[in-house]
């Protein structure tokens, strides 16, 4: 069981745009305060430079925070010594905004060397490939294990990606825009889809611009603008802020 707990936390960019007298720093986010427990399903919502991939990278580790405090069930993950950080990278399964398969792997390929490289440990190869399979099964992709990326359409593609980031059982899922450009029937399987792994009792933690299934959706809406959070509703819509 993992609570992420964040207390506040600030995280800011050098402004490479920056001329003459201007601002040294770009907020990434800013004074964040925010919980999250075991089995929630998440979207973390706001208008592009928002804060949102900011956001999602502060809880996954994948960046440090400037300011304030990352606790995962109590522990301060800045504090997690080097030689113990793999203990936090298995919880966490990551899609991010950009496709990231390896175009020259088959889907088993890539599968199989996320499996590899994770740090769940699988007793045996067969132990893998019924995981791998089991996976695929999940997404709807059976079968499927010969085919390329470049075979793919961008909705089975971000349905292997999410295998992939499922294939360690990771308690939490984190995914950045996975629904962008995509058409309504893919992003309905891909939403039906995470309503089925959330009631399995992963935590599902989404960023996106869909607003329409966020509004169907009706799970807890965080709301950031320009870096702070300005709404954190439950059941909410879309642009909620409270
Ligand atoms: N690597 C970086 N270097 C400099 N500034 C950055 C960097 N990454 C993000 N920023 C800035 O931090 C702010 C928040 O960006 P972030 O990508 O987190 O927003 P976002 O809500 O995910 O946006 P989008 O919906 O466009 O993906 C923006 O002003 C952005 O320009």
């Amino acid at each position: 069981m993992s609570t992420i707990t964040l207390e506040n936390v600030s995280k800011y960019y050098k402004n490479k745009r920056r001329s003459g007298a201007g601002n040294r720093y770009e907020v990434g986010v800013e004074n964040i305060n925010l919980t999250i427990g075991q089995g929630e399903f998440v979207f973390i919502t706001g208008s592009s430079g928002a804060g949102k991939s900011t956001l999602l990278g502060l809880i996954s580790g994948r960046l440090k925070p400037d300011r304030g405090r990352v606790l995962l069930d109590g522990v301060n993950t800045a504090r997690i010594l080097p030689w113990h950080r793999e203990r936090i990278a298995p919880l966490f399964g990551n899609v991010a905004q950009e496709h990231t398969l390896i175009r020259k792997m088959t889907v088993e390929e890539n599968l199989l060397l996320a499996a590899r490289v994770g740090r769940r440990r699988f007793e045996s190869e067969k132990e893998m490939k019924e995981r791998l399979k089991k996976v695929l099964g999940l997404v709807g992709f059976s079968g499927m294990e010969r085919r390329y990326p470049v075979e793919m359409s961008v909705g089975e593609y971000r349905c292997v990606e999410l295998a992939r980031a499922l294939i360690n059982s990771p308690p939490i899922l984190v995914l950045d825009e996975i629904t962008a450009n995509l058409d309504d029937d893919s992003i309905w399987d891909i939403f039906h889809l995470l309503t089925e792994i959330n009631r399995r009792g992963t935590t599902v933690i989404m960023a996106t611009h869909a607003s329409r299934y966020v509004n169907i959706m009706r799970r807890r809406v965080v709301t950031l603008v320009d870096g702070q959070i300005l709404g954190d509703v439950q059941k909410g819509k879309y642009g909620d802020v409270i």
